[in-house]
């Protein structure tokens, strides 16, 4: 299977702090990748070297084999890799489907025209439907975004990445805040999605990370400690020490 997403040997510092140390990811098409690690191991701080939101000290990001490393966040989004992010402050006031079709136009280029008659937007809006169909979002299709559920939001912010028609999608702690019982659906919704887009998952929900990933990566002090499947990293005497470690302080 052909990389989606590698780093590398990836660094940052900041001044004398290194938050990412020599960070080499391979991360293969259509994989369902887990990215796991105690609070402040350098799972931030790598997502925004992938996204290209921080630039690294040395080392690169190819994705899909093209070097990326000096792109700008928008023109990676472009080349297929997307990450959720906050919808309230992006689309305040409008429904879900609006805001879908909105996130459809921009990626066709029809963003400063998108106050044209609606018609024009046809294929925009039937595209969006799709998206809410996959999701599941469609009963609230009409809703403003503000008022949808905690879980539900989360949704639409993976509808309006999947706007962008990523090839590799970062979910940034998908279920945080979201409560048990929504977050399980969450996820039971994200891993129907197809194939074809390649999921880099970091989150804090060891029972979720273990039920969704076929692979994980563990990070400690910005490095790689271990990767392999769950059942082995599961075993691994270093990442359980980690663990129960940090389980020990909570
Ligand atoms: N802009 C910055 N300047 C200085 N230090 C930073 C900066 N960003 C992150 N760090 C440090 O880098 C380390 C890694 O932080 P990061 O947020 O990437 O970890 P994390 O694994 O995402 O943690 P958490 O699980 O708590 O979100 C931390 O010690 C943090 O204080």
């Amino acid at each position: 299977m052909s990389s989606a997403l590698q780093t590398r040997g990836l660094v940052k510092r900041f001044g004398g702090f290194t938050a990412t140390a020599d960070v080499s990811l391979d991360i293969a098409g259509g994989a369902r990748h887990a990215l796991i690690g105690p609070n402040g191991a350098g799972k931030t701080t790598l997502v925004n070297l992938l996204t290209g939101f921080l630039a690294p000290t040395s080392g690169s990001v190819l994705l899909e084999g093209r070097d990326v490393t000096r792109m700008a966040q928008h023109v990676r989004v472009r080349r297929g890799l997307a990450r959720t992010f906050q919808i309230n402050q992006l689309f305040p006031g409008m429904t879900v489907l609006e805001s879908v079709a909105m996130a459809v136009c921009e990626r066709r280029g029809l963003g400063a025209r998108w106050w044209r008659p609606l018609a024009a937007h046809a294929d925009a809006l039937g595209e969006a439907a799709g998206l809410l169909r996959q999701l599941g979002l469609m009963d609230e299709a009409h809703e403003p975004t503000a008022k949808l559920a905690y879980g539900r939001q989360r949704l639409l912010e993976i509808a309006l990445a999947l706007a962008t028609r990523p090839r590799v999608l970062l979910l940034d702690e998908p279920a945080a805040g979201v409560p048990a019982g929504e977050s399980r659906e969450l996820f039971e919704t994200i891993a129907r999605l197809p194939r074809e887009v390649t999921i880099v998952l970091i989150e804090h929900d060891m029972d979720l990370v273990f039920r969704f990933a076929e692979r994980i990566t563990v990070l400690v002090n910005g490095a790689v400690l271990a990767e392999d499947t769950p059942q082995s990293i599961a075993r691994d005497a270093r990442v359980r020490e980690v663990y129960l470690g940090e389980a020990a302080d909570d």
